[in-house]
């Protein structure tokens, strides 16, 4: 009965104190009724990584400029002295080894909200930037909204004060005053420029960064694939600006349609009564727009995790991938004498004195996981960007009078599920680990699955004592360089099975 059977891992501690386990008469689990016991997929299926998550980003709003006016005894209308609101704070995504998935991240972010400006001209604080930590390899995908830009990591210093959180230094006098002493020898087409910069800083949209992306097209409808990549520690991009701030009266008393900057005392208390008058007016009405703060960008993405290593370990199930990993490299993933002890790609390190590559660690993989059987296929993507597959195959399995899928078997079916995840991925040089080559009867094994399968060299290894690991290690070593015969596929055509 337990031949037919899906062991979910979560009940494996009840198990264990009641009985002897199932798996360990039968090491390898049978999965054909799968699609039948549905219930008792979900529990194991859900305790796999985050490695695709749909984000709604939102940048702060920006804070409403100030309408004050200061009088004295000898200025009977008044002088402006309101400041413009602080700009709203940004969505950031960084790149950190700190994080392995997306499990940490919130689907709806929002940027912090800035402050209003006040009188005696001080501008609005900034909204709090929020930045969101994701793994190296984290890929984007656009469905909504502007294409994310790149943030330089620079020196604060030379940066705009404007875009400083919670600078209280007023740049609108000062970069008012370039202007004005700028106007006399600035032609008229570069004045009005300038004008709509003024105002389009309400309504920016971000810039675009250096990345591959698909022609802008209006609407956007569909998903944008691949709009971003996060390779690099400390790497980050802005997803969603916060919007900008409304201008104070101080500012807003120079901005009059159709003329530049207004200085009669006249013009200014006509722009003054209008802005108190009709704060909330729509966009026609240009000096009482831009005295609110404008929202923040808006943009819906796609992450996903693609791992980047050197070299990707596939195999079945309980072939021992986990415990190579751990002979291979310093790391120490979780072993079991049950399928699918690993539910997420691990990663270790392979030194050499002047070289080191990096090794993934695939979740087994079952025939059928196209069709989400066993831990599903999704993962693979994992191994999309890996120079050299090793396929670990169980030289034990099916011997001894057990059920069990032999190791050529193995590899047809691993072939086929690379292949029915993405065409060709299973294209790239390869070769073969031939693990429990200390279990009975694993000589012969080994002799039959040389004379079954051609194309690419084969290690015999017995991963738990480790011997053949170094000569395993040369080999990667050598398809990861590129060195001999680099070419080495495992096709379909060349494994003989029954
Ligand atoms: N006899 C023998 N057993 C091994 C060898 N390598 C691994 N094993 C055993 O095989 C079982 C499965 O090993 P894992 O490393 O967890 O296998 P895996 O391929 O990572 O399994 P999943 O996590 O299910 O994908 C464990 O009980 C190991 O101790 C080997 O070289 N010889």
């Amino acid at each position: 009965m337990w031949l037919s059977r899906a062991v979910p891992v979560r009940y494996l501690g009840s198990y264990q104190r009641l009985q002897k386990p199932p798996w360990m008469k039968y090491p390898v689990a049978y999965y054909s009724d799968f699609s039948e016991k549905k219930g008792k997929v979900a529990p194991l299926q859900e305790t796999r990584m985050r490695d695709r998550f749909t984000l709604y980003a939102r940048g702060g709003e920006g804070g409403s400029g100030c309408s004050s006016v200061r009088r004295s005894r000898t200025d009977r209308y008044g002088k402006p002295d309101g400041g413009n609101g602080g700009r709203g704070g940004d969505v950031i995504l960084e790149c950190t080894h700190a994080v392995w998935d997306f499990s940490g991240l919130q689907p709806h972010v929002k940027g912090g909200k800035a402050g209003y400006g006040t009188s005696k001209n001080r501008i609005g604080n900034r909204g709090e930037d929020k930045v969101l930590q994701v793994p190296i390899g984290t890929v984007i995908h656009l469905q909504e909204g502007e294409i994310p830009s790149q943030i330089e990591n620079d020196s604060p210093k030379g940066l705009d004060p404007w875009d400083l959180p919670g600078t209280l230094v007023d740049p609108a006098t000062e970069e008012n005053l370039d202007v004005e002493e700028e106007e006399e020898v600035m032609p008229e087409s570069v004045q009005v420029s300038d004008d709509e910069e003024l105002v389009s800083r309400h309504l920016s949209t971000p810039k675009e960064g250096n990345f591959d992306f698909e022609e802008d097209g209006g609407d956007i409808d569909e998903v944008r694939y691949n709009v971003a990549e996060l390779t690099e520690e400390g790497q980050r991009i802005l997803i969603a600006r916060g919007g900008e701030g409304g201008l104070g009266s101080v500012c807003a008393t120079r901005y009059v349609r159709g003329t530049k900057f207004a200085k009669s005392t006249t013009i200014r208390k006509s722009i003054l009564m209008t802005m108190e008058e009709d704060p909330d007016a729509d966009d026609d009405d240009q000096h009482s727009s831009i005295k609110s703060g404008s929202l923040g960008s808006e943009a819906v993405l796609i992450l996903e995790l693609k791992s980047i290593a050197d070299v990707g370990l596939v195999g079945m199930p309980n072939a021992g991938k986990s415990t190579l990993l751990g002979a291979l490299s310093r790391a120490k993933p979780r072993v079991g004498h049950y399928a699918f002890t690993t539910l997420r790609p691990n990663l270790g390190n392979v030194n050499y004195e002047d070289f080191s590559m990096t090794v993934a660690d695939i979740p087994g993989l079952i025939k059928g996981a196209h069709q989400n059987r066993g831990l599903g296929h999704n993962f693979l993507r994992h191994i999309e960007r890996t120079k050299v597959l090793a396929y670990v195959v169980d030289l034990a399995s099916g011997l001894d009078g057990c059920r069990g899928i032999t190791p050529w078997q193995q590899l047809y079916d691993l072939v086929m599920e690379l292949e029915y995840h993405e065409e060709g991925l299973s294209d790239r040089s390869s070769l073969i680990v031939a693990n429990k080559i200390d279990e009975n009867g694993a000589e012969e094994r080994l002799e039959e699955l040389e004379r079954r399968v051609k194309g690419v060299k084969i290690y015999p290894v017995c991963a738990v004592l480790e011997e053949g690991v170094p000569e395993l290690k040369d080999g990667l070593k050598m398809l990861v360089n590129g060195d001999g015969e680099g070419s080495e596929r495992l096709k379909l055509e060349n494994i003989c099975v029954d």
